[in-house]
């Protein structure tokens, strides 16, 4: 008999989508653990596939982390939700990579539930059935497999990935989000003046004047880091 299959979560919370479309939206964050374009240690950061990550996915010691089966993650989701007879109950599972881990049987339990489902992925990875938002990320020279999305949301400036290159993507939105600062000093001491400082600030200007002179695409802040809520 085989074992169950179990999920690796890194960090379970209750937010607000900080970023893209959905901004504002309140949102249980379901990061799973693991990526299939960085390990995730510092010391090999450099050649790394995606070399400018903001996250620490590593493990299961992150608030609400752990090791779950569907049922128990399912459960630990609805726990974190305020009240399920007000607004539409949102999930966020992200990572890491969540594409690594994300499969039907878990979507099915999460809108059993009645949780609608987003994903935030690089867009390496074959997506399961019966995501409700995706959005794709794409990362360097990475090639992206899926063929439309919710959508794009492109960090910029990528000297590998410039939006030129997604601009006929089947997407409903464009987004460029700025590179952010993710010296991981920065992140824990002062998060919000990192957010609104130099490297940050540059890239955002340049995303302004990118999305000025290319209408197609939208500004992508990443609203919770400026306002310091996770
Ligand atoms: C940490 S990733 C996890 C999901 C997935 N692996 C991905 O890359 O889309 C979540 C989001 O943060 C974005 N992100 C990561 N590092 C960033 C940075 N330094 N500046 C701006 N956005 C960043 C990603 O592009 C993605 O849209
Ligand atoms: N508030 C908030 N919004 C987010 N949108 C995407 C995020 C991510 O890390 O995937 C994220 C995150 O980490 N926090
Ligand atoms: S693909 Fe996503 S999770 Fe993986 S290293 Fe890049 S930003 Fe981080
Ligand atoms: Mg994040």
């Amino acid at each position: 008999m085989s074992a169950a299959k179990t999920y690796r979560v890194k960090e379970a919370f209750y937010t607000l989508q900080g970023e893209g479309a959905q901004a504002g939206r309140p949102a249980v964050f379901c990061r799973f653990s693991k990526c299939n374009l960085w390990n995730g240690r510092e010391d090999s950061r450099a050649g790394a596939i995606c070399d400018f990550c903001d996250t620490d996915f590593i493990g299961t010691d992150g608030q609400n982390g752990g090791q779950y089966s569907g049922t128990e993650l399912t459960a630990l989701i609805i726990s974190l939700w305020p009240d399920l007879s007000a607004g539409e109950p949102y999930v966020v599972c992200t990572g890491g990579e969540p594409l690594l881990q994300l499969d039907e049987p878990l979507i099915e339990q999460l809108h059993s539930a009645g949780f609608s489902i987003g994903v935030e992925t690089n867009g390496t990875l074959p997506a399961p059935a019966g995501i409700d938002w995706l959005c794709v990320s794409p990362k360097g020279a990475s090639e992206v497999v899926l063929t439309e999305c919710d959508e794009l949301k492109l960090v910029y400036p990528q000297t590998e990935a410039p939006p030129e290159r997604f601009s006929t993507f089947r997407a409903r939105h464009y987004y460029l989000q700025p590179l952010a600062d993710y010296r991981p000093q920065l992140l824990t001491s002062d998060r919000i003046q990192a957010a609104n400082d130099g490297l940050s600030r540059n890239n955002t200007a340049a995303a302004v004047a990118y999305c000025l002179a290319h209408p197609q695409w939208k500004l992508s802040l990443q609203t919770h880091k400026l306002l310091g809520i996770d």
